[in-house]
């Protein structure tokens, strides 16, 4: 069929089964076509095709609340909610978002981008309908990785115990990014490969059905039998026992099954989880034998080899951190890694390989993988925890209460640090520096290169208490074969360009901006000076006491949040030390940036050579009104 001509999923529910597979088919083709020139989450849409069609059947959305945990799975769900002519604007500048978005629909009633939240959720939205009064389905699509996440947990014990009316789908790939991992992983393998249970629990209800006039008695004995089969015949029957009905092993390729599962999971009163088995990457063979999680999310490819387009010219930052750690891991047995569930972003798979004895991919469970490497840094170990800048924000209270209360040895990597362009408002890393800098303890440092990450690296591997450092999305500069540098001083500063008429103050990547605008400056009589703010907290009081007393304006660049972020907390120091210097601030002013090539965006935001050196322009004239008002 013409899927350009979709406007609502109404017209499925004239399709037969056969039709439906033609569609599924169509639908994989064209996401298979698209996203190789757009690149994006190939591997889980592509084993959600069937699903996906069948929970629009046999659902009346967005009466029906479909939430899709993560989000990253809802592209047929857009296809069939009338948005594929917006596919060759996938994930890019003011283009369709890669995750559901209620701007885009009313069939998209939850956003996400971050993992576990689809059951809570859907308890919100499923007891606001049973205070309304309203009558509608819920139905929460959660991944077996997203199961691993503590907060589906916590879900899954109200919901249980609440017996809330709800059809749970719960999509059993046997992947997370990486292969899944954790006990509830094996569990789900054991319910995978039990299909006995269901049969003769099934055939046992079958027989009362059929015998009407069966006494109390009888029946109260033949249910006995049946609940304790489960024993006898699954490992564990972790659903039940919490208070919800159980419907599977479902295979998620196959309509009848999918359309049997969710009928009778539409006439159940309460909770019910309809276990699908899925194969991530369906239909498209690099996708479906990839082992190794590349294909979960990807940029564009050759479609016929399955090759990544795009240059790779120096190692990710991801790359170099991951495999400087593991080399001083080698001659030093308390260094162990850590990762919740992103070994392949993180670039952890060597270390894993290599020393697999102190290696920990902990699923998706942050506040866990932060607890946890303070339990190792309690006994002596150097925990190295490799986490996302936006992911981290899960692990907040276990960062604060945890590590940095007890001054603990925990080095976290924070990957993903600034803007991370494609995944858009729900992954930019851009409030790491305001959440973490109020912490007592906590040493924080971006690195303007990867020479000074290995200084950086050496000193959170020596120093007494918790460090983390910043690096970015992307490539190191790839410094050829530069001579050893001393180690660095603890919270100080790099003065990188000398210069009187005012001093630009920035870290990491943004510092070769500010460089670049300092150089202009000066072909314009401006004599800007540069600093290299390398360790946010503690900042260099001396320095920042040198600039107050010579009276210098300051101007802060910086790819993070404005509030909390170095600008604001050099502007309190001047304050609070009676200093009146003029500063001016670029960074992200109280919004959620949106996804998008990150140049297009750092344009937009103002971080960029000109703005700093409109910016510094600015800054010197209102210094200058503000000498002659005196
Ligand atoms: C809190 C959080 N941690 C980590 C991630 C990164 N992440 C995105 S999808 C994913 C795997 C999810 O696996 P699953 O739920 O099984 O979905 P699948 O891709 O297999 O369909 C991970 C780890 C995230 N989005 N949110
Ligand atoms: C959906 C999700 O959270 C991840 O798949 C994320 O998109 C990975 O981002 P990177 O590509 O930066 O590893
Ligand atoms: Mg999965």
């Amino acid at each position: 069929m013409n899927l350009y001509s979709i406007k609502d999923p109404s017209f499925l529910k004239q399709k037969n089964d056969e039709e439906l597979k033609i569609l599924a088919q169509d639908v994989r083709e064209f996401l298979i076509q698209s996203c190789s020139r757009t690149g994006g989450h190939i591997g889980a849409n592509l084993g959600v095709v069937e699903l996906t069609i069948a929970l629009h059947k046999h659902f009346d959305s967005p009466d029906d609340r479909l939430i899709f945990d993560v989000g990253h799975q809802a592209y047929i769900h857009k296809i069939l909610t009338g948005r594929i002519s917006e596919f060759e604007t996938l994930r890019q500048y003011k283009g369709l978002c890669g995750f559901p978005k209620m701007r885009e629909s009313d069939h998209d009633v939850w956003e996400a981008g971050h993992s576990s939240t689809s059951l809570s959720a859907a308890m919100g939205i499923a007891k606001a309908r049973d205070i309304k009064g309203e009558d509608h389905h819920v139905i929460p699509v959660i991944g077996d990785g997203a199961l691993t996440g503590g907060m589906a947990l916590e879900a899954l014990n109200h919901i249980g115990s609440d017996r809330t009316n709800m059809t749970i789908i719960l999509n059993d790939n046997e992947m997370s990014i990486a292969p899944n991992v954790g006990a509830m992983h094996n569990m789900l393998g054991r319910m995978r490969t039990n299909t006995q249970y269901n049969r003769v629990k099934h055939d046992i209800e079958d027989f009362l059905n059929r015998l009407p006039q069966v006494g109390s008695r009888l029946r109260d004995m033949a249910d006995r039998i049946k609940d304790s089969m489960k024993y006898l015949v699954v490992d564990g029957v972790f659903f039940e026992e919490l208070g919800i009905k159980y419907i599977g092993p479902v295979d998620g390729h196959d309509f009848a099954e999918l359309s049997n599962a969710i009928n009778i999971s539409k006439d159940y009163k309460g909770p019910v989880v309809i276990h699908v088995i899925t194969k991530k990457g369906k239909g498209y063979h690099p996708a479906e034998d990839d082992k190794l999680g590349k294909w979960h999310g990807l940029g564009p490819y050759k479609i016929d080899t399955g090759e990544v387009l795009g240059s790779k010219s120096t190692p990710s930052w991801s790359e170099f951190m991951s495999n400087t750690v593991l080399e001083r891991a080698k001659k030093d047995e308390r260094i162990v890694a850590l990762t919740p569930a992103m070994p392949v972003g993180s670039k952890l798979t060597k270390f894993q390989n290599e020393l697999p004895e102190r290696f920990f991919d902990v699923g998706i469970a942050e506040q866990h993988a932060v607890t946890m490497s303070g339990g190792l840094a309690a006994s002596g170990m150097r925990p190295y925890l490799a986490i996302y800048s936006t992911f981290l924000q899960r692990g907040y209270d276990q960062l604060l209460h945890d590590v940095d209360r007890q001054n603990l040895n925990v080095f976290l990597g924070i990957d993903r640090s600034g803007l991370v362009g494609a995944d858009g408002e729900t992954h930019q890393g851009v409030f790491d520096i305001s959440f973490i800098s109020p912490l007592p303890n906590m040493t924080l440092m971006m690195p303007k290169d990867e020479i000074e990450a290995e200084q950086m690296i050496d000193l959170a591997f020596r120093h007494e208490g918790p460090v983390a450092l910043r690096y970015p999305r992307g490539n190191i500069k790839g410094i050829e074969a530069p001579a050893p540098r001393e180690p660095l001083e603890y919270g100080s500063w790099d003065t990188v360009m000398e210069g009187d008429d005012l001093s630009i103050i920035s870290f990491g990547p943004t510092l070769d901006l500010a460089i670049d605008a300092a150089v202009a400056l000066k072909d314009a009589g401006i004599n800007a000076g540069v600093i290299n703010a390398r360790f946010i907290k503690p900042m260099d009081e001396e320095m920042l006491q040198s600039i107050g007393y010579a009276g210098k304006p300051v101007l802060t660049v910086e790819e993070t949040m404005l509030n909390g972020g170095l600008g604001s907390m050099i502007a309190a120091f001047m304050a609070d030390h009676g200093f009146k210097n003029g500063i001016r601030r670029i960074g992200i002013d109280n919004e959620y940036v949106e996804h998008g090539d990150v140049n297009k965006l750092l344009e937009d935001i103002g971080i960029t050579t000109d703005n700093i050196i409109l910016q510094s322009k600015t800054l010197l004239e209102l210094e200058n009104e503000k000498e002659i008002k005196n």
